[in-house]
């Protein structure tokens, strides 16, 4: 699936056995501390050359190892080093103890630390093993240094942020750079933890990448790599219809701007052909306001019968300003039983929040068809289950959800995770916080339906709707809106 190595995601608990994977097959585990420590040092000087004093907080385990490392290398460069511990050292063990006997830095405790300006925090308390909570000396440590407004590296992750989730376990150094080792984790990329680490940096400690690949969990950073080899190539022959038809159901008269963005969002994404089939009394209004977008008159589920005698009619974008109630439910119905391609937003996916299994066994049959693309209130009413399990990451609750409605699922959000069914996840990381406005989501479902015209499967369409979004918010500026940010939708190809 991927090229190249940078996209690579393992929770911490896979990057623990591909450490210990390294050890078993001969390969020397205090080296790679050694290195994790120096690229660390190397770091910290790089971005704080004026720095007054290096603080490193050391914790109990591996982690602590590392910030010894980096302690005494920094150290001999010359530079002030202070080195405070939380525990008691003397329990360290393995290549930790080693990293802390060769450190010439005699520690203090960590409650002793009194963080002052011109300090360098160097945060190597806790990283892959962060259990529970942090104790209350951690929090402490961690609020004077944010009161005190002191920059913070983190070694492998910040203190205090779970690697496979992001979530917050009490407190959390806030850094502004984190150096991470082989692969970056989930916690870096999912909120809040994101918003922790500051630029991340991930650093070949020189684990052979086979080993990595041997524990990978088909969980990647979203980009190109992930869907390219899927997406549709355009030649000279290219044809309309070739390039497929996409019809997007509008709402009622007084609700149908979100159908039109998302029908014109579908046609820049490369869809030959794009109808907007609308209610009657909202055929006038449409009608104002289209060009290159088609129009037709689909009310009743007869009139949806007739639409579907043409075949070519394959793909639909059904939930933008569409109403919640019986009606969405019969035509995604309709939908299912022949066959269709369906993107199900926002009213569409509330629509079957009093019975989503119902939902479900409509596109259980087959090859996934169907698109789901919740936000956390809209993913809550389809899967109130796996929204209140407090265990799960939103790349477990993505997962399951797929797996569950047979869909390609995009669980929308500054950090959206795109799923599919066979278990492949992939974490967003290209979306502006300028996509938070009004109808950008209707913009999205039209990206993923336009893909899905061009014959590009349901995981790959989601994937690279999600990136091409936000990849044209980027160009689109702060000021986006929804209509602006349709300019700037690229064909890939
Ligand atoms: N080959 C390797 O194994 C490498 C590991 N590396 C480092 O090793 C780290 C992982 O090391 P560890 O697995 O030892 O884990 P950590 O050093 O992150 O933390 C584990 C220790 O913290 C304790 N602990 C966890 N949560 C706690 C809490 N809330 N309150 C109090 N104590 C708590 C645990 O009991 C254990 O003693 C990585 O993050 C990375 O920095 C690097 O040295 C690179 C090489
Ligand atoms: N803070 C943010 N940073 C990046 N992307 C965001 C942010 N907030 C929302 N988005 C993205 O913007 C889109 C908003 O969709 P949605 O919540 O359905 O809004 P609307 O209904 O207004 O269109 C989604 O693609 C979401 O991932
Ligand atoms: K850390």
């Amino acid at each position: 699936m991927a090229r190249g190595h940078c996209n690579w995601l393992l929770t911490p608990s896979a990057m623990g056995e591909v450490d210990a994977a390294a050890a078993a097959s001969g390969i020397d585990s205090y080296g790679l501390m050694e290195k994790a420590g120096q690229a660390v040092a190397a770091a910290v000087l790089r971005l704080f050359p004026g720095a007054e004093r290096f603080v490193v907080l050391c914790g109990p385990g591996n982690n602590g190892g590392d910030g010894y490392v980096a302690a005494r290398a920094l150290h001999e460069t010359g530079a002030p080093v202070a080195l405070f511990h939380f525990g008691d050292p003397a329990t360290l063990k393995g290549d930790a103890a080693t990293a802390r006997s060769r450190c010439p830095i005699e520690g203090a405790p960590l409650d002793t630390c009194r963080p002052a300006p011109g300090d360098v925090i160097v945060d190597a308390i806790f990283g892959a093993g962060l259990a529970r909570a942090v104790p209350p000396a951690v929090a402490d440590i961690v609020q004077r240094v944010d009161e005190a407004g002191l920059p913070v590296v983190a070694v492998d992750l910040p203190s205090g942020i779970d690697g496979r989730t992001g979530v917050v376990m009490g407190a959390a150094f806030r850094a502004r750079h984190t150096v991470t080792f082989m692969t970056r984790k989930p916690g870096h990329l999912l909120l809040p933890g994101r918003m922790h680490c500051g630029s991340v940096e991930t650093f070949d400690i020189g684990i052979p990448f086979r080993l990595v690949e041997a524990k990978g969990e088909r969980l990647f950073v979203n980009g190109p790599e992930a869907w390219d080899a899927a997406m549709p190539q355009t030649d000279a022959a290219a044809h309309k219809f070739r390039r497929g038809h996409l019809t997007v159901f509008s709402g009622g008269a007084a609700a149908t701007g979100a159908a039109r963005l998302a029908a014109a969002a579908g046609l820049r994404a490369g869809a030959g052909v794009v109808t907007v089939a609308s209610p009657k009394e909202a055929v006038a209004a449409n009608a104002a306001h289209l060009t290159a977008v088609m129009l037709k008159a689909v009310e009743t589920e007869s009139d949806l019968a007739d639409y579907l005698h043409d075949e070519r009619r394959s793909v639909f974008v059904l939930g933008p300003g569409f109403g919640v109630g019986a009606k969405a439910r019969a035509f995604v119905t309709a939908l299912a039983a022949a066959g269709r391609r369906l993107v199900l937003d926002a009213d569409g996916i509330t629509a079957f929040a009093e019975d989503p299994q119902a939902l479900f066994s409509a596109f259980a049959d087959s090859v996934p068809r169907l698109v789901l693309t919740p936000h956390e209130g809209e993913f809550a009413r389809l899967f109130p289950d796996l929204a209140a399990d407090p265990a799960l990451s939103k790349v477990d609750r993505a997962r399951q959800a797929a797996a569950r409605a047979n869909a390609a699922v995009i669980y929308k959000g500054a950090d959206s995770v795109i799923a599919a069914p066979d278990g492949r996840a992939l974490i967003n990381g290209n979306a502006p916080p300028s996509l938070a406005t009004a109808g950008s989501g209707d913009v999205l479902a039209g990206i993923v339906g336009g893909l899905l015209a061009q014959g590009v499967p349901a995981f790959e369409a989601a994937a690279a709707g999600v990136w091409l979004h936000g990849d044209a918010a980027q160009r689109a500026g702060a000021g986006l809106t929804a209509e602006t940010l349709i300019n700037h939708i690229d064909r890939w190809h």
